[in-house]
Parts: C-alpha cells; structure tokens; sequence
C-alpha cells in the first residue's frame, strides 16, 4: 500500500478527450496510477423512477455527492483504502456494487468537475483541462451515448441543448482558469507523452525502490497531506 504522493485532476466538457487521456496515463505507467472517475459520485437517485431521472440535470454541481468524494480522496491520501461507489448510465443510477480501491503513489481524478470543488483544487498537484471544440464533443457525444450508453439520438441533441451546453458554459468552462496545462483534442500523443514523461519523473523522484512494506529496509512513511 501507498502514500499517494501525485494527484492530478483532469477536468474539459463532456466529449473533450478526458476519459481517454486518463486510461492512457494509466495503461502506460502502469499499476501506479488509481483513476477515479468523477461519475462514481453522481448522487444515488434511486428514490426516483427511471423516467424522472431521465429528467435529472447531470451537469449541475449539485448532481455530485461532494461530500463522499473529497472524504474518499482524502481518505487515498492518507494510505487508506475506499470502497468507490460505481456508475450505471443506462440506468442513470450508482449501482448496488462498491469497488474497493487502494491507494497507490498516483491519483488520476477524470471528470467534468474535476477541478470545480475548492476543496478537490487543494489536494491536486496538477490541473489538466482537454480542451475541444464544442462541435466535436457534441459528435463524440452523440456516438458514444447511443453506442454505450442506450440512448436514442433525438434524446442526446435535447438533453444537450436544455443542460449540457449552458451548464458547461456556466460552471465548466470557467473551471479551465484553474489548470496548470491545457490539453488540445483530448488523445493529443504530444501532450498526452509530457503527462505520462512528468508521472514518471514524479515517481522516480520518489524513489524506484519505493514500498511502504515495514518489514522492508527501503520501507518509509510520509506524513499525511494538510
Ligand atoms: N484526440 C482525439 N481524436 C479523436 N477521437 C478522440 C480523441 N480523444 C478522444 N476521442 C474519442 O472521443 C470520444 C469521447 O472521448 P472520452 O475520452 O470518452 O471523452 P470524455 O471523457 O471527455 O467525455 C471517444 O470515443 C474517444 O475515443
Ligand atoms: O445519468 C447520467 C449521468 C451523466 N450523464 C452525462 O454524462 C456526462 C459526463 O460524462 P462525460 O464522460 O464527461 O461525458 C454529463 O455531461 C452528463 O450529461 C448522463 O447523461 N446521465
């Protein structure tokens, strides 16, 4: 088990590229890196029948379980393990099922708020936005929810116009004020390249030896973060 000791955030509208720059960060550094998609925290609707949470507006702030978020993230942060709820988007709904997550030296926390909470903001050491065109993201969009996610095409175009595009405008975009690095198009081979080339400097930074086993000679412990 680790400390974490690199968290990176990585927030852009829905579309931008996030999801796939992220799992590339992952596939490539390898079992280092725990990604943590933002989506997971969606409150639990099931309150609600499907119909009404096909009228839910996801894009809003206020969609997300703040509270269980920052307290799993901090949680990581202090070497504990999580039990990470998970996401079903045909059924608009967290699932019954948890995933037990440990903590390992690099944190990717992926989603379109991801750099929105100024709590999160505090315990991120790197703030990356995907930036792409709003036409292009709605295209990805329209594939990918009526290929992955059940959706009917005239329902994407609606839920977009309604609450996507003006909560984006409103409460994501303006979040781009808070990166550190603005990655273009997404998959972008040359950025994603100096993302993975800064984790790995990171991790050797901290030692290629390093292991939190106490029986091991190499074995060390950090402080948790403030
Ligand atoms: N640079 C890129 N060029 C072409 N397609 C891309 C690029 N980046 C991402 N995609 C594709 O766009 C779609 C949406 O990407 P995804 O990573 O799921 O976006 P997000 O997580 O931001 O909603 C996926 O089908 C993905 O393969
Ligand atoms: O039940 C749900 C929950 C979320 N959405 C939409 O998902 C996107 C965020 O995911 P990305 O992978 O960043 O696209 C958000 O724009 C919500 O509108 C949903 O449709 N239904």
């Amino acid at each position: 088990m680790s400390i974490p000791s690199f968290v990176i955030g990585i927030a852009g509208g829905t579309g931008a590229g996030k999801t796939t720059v992220a799992r590339t960060v992952a596939d490539t550094v390898g079992e280092a890196v725990t990604r943590i998609p933002i989506d997971n925290y969606y409150e639990d609707l099931s309150h609600l029948a499907f119909e009404e949470r096909t009228e839910v507006n996801y894009d809003h702030p206020d969609a997300f379980e703040w509270e269980l978020l920052r307290e799993q993230l901090n949680a990581l942060l202090m070497g504990q393990p999580i039990e990470m709820p998970q996401y079903d988007f045909e059924a608009h709904n967290r699932t019954d099922e948890r995933v037990t997550v440990e903590p390992t030296d690099v944190i990717v926390l992926e989603g379109i708020f991801s750099l929105y909470d100024e709590d999160i903001l505090e315990m991120l050491d790197l703030c990356v936005y995907v930036m792409t065109d709003a036409d292009v993201r709605i295209l990805r969009r329209i594939e990918r929810d009526v290929i992955d996610r059940g959706r009917g095409l005239e329902g994407v175009i609606d839920q977009y116009l309604e609450t996507v595009k003006p909560m984006h405008e409103q409460f994501v975009e303006p979040t781009k004020k808070n990166a550190d690095v603005i990655i273009p198009e997404g998959a972008n081979r040359v950025a994603v390249d100096l993302l993975i080339e800064k984790i790995q400097a990171e991790l050797a930074a901290d030692g290629p030896e390093r292991t939190d086993d106490p029986d091991s000679e190499l074995s060390f412990s950090e402080p948790p973060r403030d």
